[in-house]
């Protein structure tokens, strides 16, 4: 091959695509490279939260699903390749980082959140170099990189981004988007490599295979890490010809300082180093990946930091966890985290009761002692708790550092962490004490019949009170019924109205309405939200006799006038038949223009917020949350003709809804 001479380096080579993307296939297949391709069964599921920046994680993820296929192949397809390619391409915005949609409410998700933006795309390639020894142990180097490239989109209508969204193209590629088809009509420009997009970075991984196979190995700098086939690692200058040269297999422990073997033992992702030297993995993913591999790892593993690692031959394939342990790790993690979720929020809603974070809020740094003694509880029983918040997050241990048992329990002092400042303190504007009383009284009680709710998909305070809950008396007999009951359901809706409010207030501009009724408005907070930032706006609060002076029944009273409604966290609670009544009573009130404000949790197929609070509505009212098109079909119905949404990312979004 003339054009180039990198590409025809690899004819002879038994060169494999780890990938199972066809845009990945058709751009090496177009320059001419012979390959196989063995699609990697490799999980896209490390956490990202463990790596400092985006590109490391898809860099780590392209490693795996390189190393994976050429760890699988001398067992399952009885070869061994010469050279393994691996790539992730992932889109970043605003911080977050998309892959693949699951679904079409997940590519609404993507797109709507590209929509008018740049956004970076970065692929990363990892590159195996496979060599079989004499005595038939493989050994293992590899080489990786990435590239970016910015892509900026148009605005997008939401006729658009449906007719995109149905057009089936955004679910198998990254951030929902193909820019190479009908995709390439939502951008507006492109900064870098265009293949890059695609899936592929064409140009940078042949300069990439020029230094590893064209260059004089000892004046080329590229750095790469070296797995040999006891699963031990260094890092090499290229130069496969030269395998029996790797320097020894060893690195620093960021924790230890001192030099340790990396046997089986050390985490996958806090074994490889990087190029620039650093693990994939900060510091305290070290602790985090560590402590994980002793629960699914054997001690011996675990122990063997400096003691020599058994040799591990090709044929011994469970000998080789470097793998398998990583997917292991991330999903023991996920599933023990979820086995302990209702601790958790047992010991969040216990320490509010308790008012543990007021107390450290008017006296910060006290010992344990102190805290059991202000709240005259036991001074074991506080220590777990204190101990547990810190666990969570909630609470800071000073002095001392982090380990208990270097500190007698006298030295250890405990504040508020800067999430419990913010939330869990009742004096804070933001504290969500009101709602979390309400998620621990009524909610809580009601989970555990969970099973019973599913199988009659019906509510549950029959289980819980002996009272029976229908649609006509829902609020009276159940959140009004005494008035101890009445005050908390109004704090709880207050406190997620303090925090949801700014966001949903700003989610649209509407500044052009005069005024507006909030529907179920309960405190006034959210009208409190509204009027603060629409100083031209009047807002009224319309809601039962015996919570507010401008009262009336949604249901069968005449509703006031004006020309926005709001139904904030109104229309979950009720069944279609009932919104149908709701959209109807207000969709009369309205004249052309005048719109109404739905502010729900919409239900998008990957959030668990909306999904749990959906089963949530289930036991409390025998509602249910919805998503953004069955809100839109629904206003539709009752005429209103321009539906807009707005994520606010918070508790609730918000559905703008204009009457024809
Ligand atoms: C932004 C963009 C992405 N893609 C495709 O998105 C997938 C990313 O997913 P991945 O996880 O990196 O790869 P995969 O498809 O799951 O394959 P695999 O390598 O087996 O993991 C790849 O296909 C890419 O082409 C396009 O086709 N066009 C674009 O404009």
């Amino acid at each position: 091959m003339v054009l180039n001479p990198v590409i025809s380096k690899l004819s002879g080579k038994l060169v494999v695509l780890a990938s199972a993307s066809p845009r990945r296939l058709e751009i090496l297949t177009n320059v001419g490279l012979r390959f196989e391709v063995v699609p990697s069964w490799f999980k896209e599921t490390l956490d990202k939260s463990l790596f400092k920046a985006p590109h490391e994680y898809a860099v780590e993820t392209a490693r795996q699903k390189a190393l994976e296929v050429a760890r699988r192949m001398p067992f399952k397809h009885l070869k061994t390749p010469d050279i393994v390619i691996g790539a992730d391409t992932i889109v970043t915005v605003d911080g977050l980082i998309l892959e693949k949609p699951v679904d079409k409410a997940d590519a609404y998700r993507m797109l709507s959140r590209l929509s008018g933006k740049e956004h970076s795309v970065c692929t990363a390639v990892a590159i195996v170099l496979c060599h079989q020894q004499e005595n038939e142990e493989i050994d293992y180097q590899m080489t990786d990189f990435y590239e970016e490239t910015k892509v900026k989109f148009a605005d997008l209508s939401e006729t658009m981004l449906w007719e995109y969204i149905d057009s089936g193209e955004p679910m198998d590629k990254a951030g929902g988007y193909g820019i190479q088809a009908l995709g390439g009509m939502l951008v507006e420009y492109i900064q870098g490599d265009f293949l890059n997009v695609v899936g592929f970075p064409l140009n940078r991984f042949c300069k990439q295979l020029d230094l590893i196979y064209n260059h004089d190995p000892v004046s080329n700098d590229v750095e790469h890490s070296v797995i040999s086939s006891n699963g031990s690692l260094t890092n090499s200058i290229a130069n496969p010809s030269s395998n029996s040269s790797l320097s020894s297999p060893t690195t620093s422990n960021p924790h230890t300082d001192s030099p340790i073997q990396n046997g089986p033992s050390a985490s996958p992702a806090s074994k490889v180093k990087r190029k620039d030297g650093q693990s994939a993995l900060d510091d305290s993913s070290w602790a985090l990946v560590n402590s994980l591999s002793k629960c699914s790892e054997g001690q011996e593993n675990v122990s063997a930091v400096g003691s020599p690692v058994p040799p591990v031959t090709s044929r011994r394939p469970m000998n080789l966890p470097y793998v398998v342990d990583n997917v292991h790790t991330d999903d023991l993690k996920r599933v023990m985290e979820l086995m302990d979720g209702f601790k958790a929020s047992k010991v969040l809603f216990t320490a509010s009761k308790l008012r543990v974070f007021d107390l450290l809020e008017t006296r910060p740094g006290l010992v344990g002692a102190e805290v059991a003694q202000a709240l005259e509880a036991s001074l074991k029983g506080t220590e777990c708790l204190l101990e547990a918040c810190v666990s969570l997050g909630l609470l800071e241990r000073k002095q001392g550092g982090s380990s208990l048992l270097s500190i007698s329990h006298q030295e250890v002092v405990y504040e508020n962490s800067r999430l419990a400042q913010r939330f869990l303190q009742s004096d804070s504007p933001s504290s969500l004490l009101g709602y979390m009383e309400h998620c621990d009284e009524l909610v809580w009680p009601l989970f555990s019949h969970l099973e019973s709710a599913v199988r009659e998909g019906t509510n549950q305070h029959a289980k819980v009170s002996g009272k029976t809950i229908t649609t006509n008396n829902l609020f009276q007999d159940l959140y009004y019924f005494r008035d101890a009951q009445k005050l908390q359901f109004m704090r709880a809706m207050h406190s997620i109205a303090g925090v949801a409010g700014p966001a949903v207030a700003t989610a649209f501009d509407l500044s052009r309405f005069k005024t507006a009724c909030d529907l179920g408005g309960c405190t006034g907070s959210m009208a409190h939200e509204l009027a603060k930032a629409y100083p031209g706006l009047s807002v009224t609060v319309f809601d039962l006799p015996s919570v507010v002076e401008m009262s009336g029944d949604l249901f069968k009273d005449k509703l006031p006038k004006a020309d926005l409604y709001i139904l904030a966290r109104v229309l979950h609670d009720w069944t279609d038949e009932k919104v149908h009544a709701l959209l109807s009573k207000v969709s009369d009130a309205c004249t052309p223009g005048s719109a109404v404000l739905v502010v729900e949790t919409l239900l998008d197929g990957t959030r668990s917020y909306p999904a749990l609070q959906s089963l949530s509505m289930l036991m409390q009212t025998m509602g249910k949350e919805r998503t953004g098109s069955q809100y839109t079909q629904l206003l539709r119905q009752h005429g209103f003709g321009d539906v807009r949404i707005a994520h606010t990312w918070n508790f609730v979004d918000v559905v703008l809804a204009i009457k024809n």
